[in-house]
């Protein structure tokens, strides 16, 4: 196996859809598999459901493996199996009229569980009627710890790992409860983290909370080979909040005009104006960029941040909308000639393009 960090658009292309891209397929293929086993009729419909619908997640979390040297199966594994564990659990949060958020943290407890490996397992269901997943959401966990505890810098990035993944819980029990709690929660969420970055909206800050991406890159780099408190920490940094806040933003941007049919919170309606949004996701590119550059392996960083841009934006439904496209356009200026060389090869993806 190619161990060496691809620098350049092109290597990363060609070793995502030959090495990271298919190992995720097969992967999400095992775990539907699965999925179809789960007694309860309901939840086997929403997990095997998600699997099929979020499939780009994992497909581009596996490109992260391209960092983690001969661990990358590890790595991918794990990855997929945390990803099909956030992916599930919001969809059981969006699918829940109750918005009880009790329950929203309690089943969201799988990723700390998946973070802990040794520790016994929390009762995720406990604020839920009584059903049988057949013990799938568990062995999502399982997976997660035995993959991860076998990666020899697990150790020293446990933490900054939890740190990012209970940033990611906090979103989702403010995102999904009764829609009148949602602005005063996350605002207040924003003003108890401003020294995190005090220059971000609070808006800003919820997607910066909201992306995997930071944890994939601490297991990625966990996977390769041990890693001291001070390196997790830098990585930590320049992925959260600002690379992933720039994440979100894309994945909200190009939902707007569907949150809006269906009244949805979406991040990108607190902008004043086109002008103003161009503007601040210009600023979260700079300080993403400006931390990013600090990073062992900065050219592969500075890409994967370039990529988002052409995956996001090559959406079908930013086509369907005039002045999305114009915006997407100017958005697109943004991630340069490498954004424009992935978007225009973006087919391997299994994005709605
Ligand atoms: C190979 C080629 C052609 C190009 C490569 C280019 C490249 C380098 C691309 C980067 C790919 C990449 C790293 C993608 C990121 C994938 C990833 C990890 C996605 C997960 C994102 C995530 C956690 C999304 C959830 C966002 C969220 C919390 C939404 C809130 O949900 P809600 O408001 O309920 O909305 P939904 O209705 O959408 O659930």
């Amino acid at each position: 196996m190619n161990t060496t960090v691809p620098s350049n658009s092109l290597q990363i292309l060609l070793r995502a859809s030959k090495e990271t891209i298919p190992k995720a397929r097969q992967h999400l293929k095992d775990w539907k598999q699965i999925g179809e086993q789960i007694p309860d009729e309901e939840i086997r419909q929403q997990a095997t459901w998600t699997i099929s619908d979020k499939t780009f997640h994992c497909e581009g979390g596996s490109i992260l493996g391209l960092l983690a040297g001969d661990n990358q199966d590890a790595y991918i594994k794990f990855m997929v199996a945390y990803q099909s564990i956030c992916d599930y659990l919001d969809t059981l949060c969006d699918k829940n009229d109750a918005h009880n958020q009790d329950d929203f943290r309690s089943i969201h407890h799988a990723l700390l569980d998946s973070l802990t490996p040794g520790e016994p397992f929390y009762d995720y269901y406990e604020h839920r009627k009584p059903f049988d997943d057949g013990g799938y959401l568990q062995n999502l966990v399982t997976t997660c710890r035995q993959t991860i505890e076998t990666f020899p810098g697990f150790a020293n990035m446990q933490e900054d790992m939890k740190e990012v993944a209970q940033f990611y819980i906090d979103f989702q029990v403010y995102k999904h409860v009764e829609k009148s709690l949602r602005e005063p929660l996350l605002m207040h969420y924003y003003e108890t983290n401003k020294h995190l970055a005090p220059s971000m909206r609070w808006y800003e800050f919820a997607c910066g909370t909201a992306s995997t991406l930071g944890l994939y890159c601490l297991a990625a780099y966990a996977a390769k080979s041990i890693r001291t408190k001070e390196e997790s920490k830098q990585i930590k940094e320049a992925y959260f909040p600002w690379l992933q806040g720039l994440h979100i933003m894309l994945d909200y941007f190009i939902d707007q005009e569907e949150d809006r049919a269906e009244d949805e919170m979406n991040f990108t309606s607190y902008y004043e104006n086109r002008e103003d949004l161009i503007q601040r996701v210009n600023i979260l590119d700079k300080e993403a960029t400006t931390k990013l550059k600090k990073l062992p392996d900065a050219s592969f960083h500075l890409l994967i941040k370039r990529g988002l841009y052409a995956i996001y934006l090559a959406d079908s439904k930013v086509k369907a909308h005039p002045q999305m496209q114009k915006d997407a356009k100017a958005l697109l200026k943004l991630g340069g000639m490498p954004a424009k060389f992935f978007y225009y090869n973006r087919w391997m993806f299994k994005r709605k393009t």
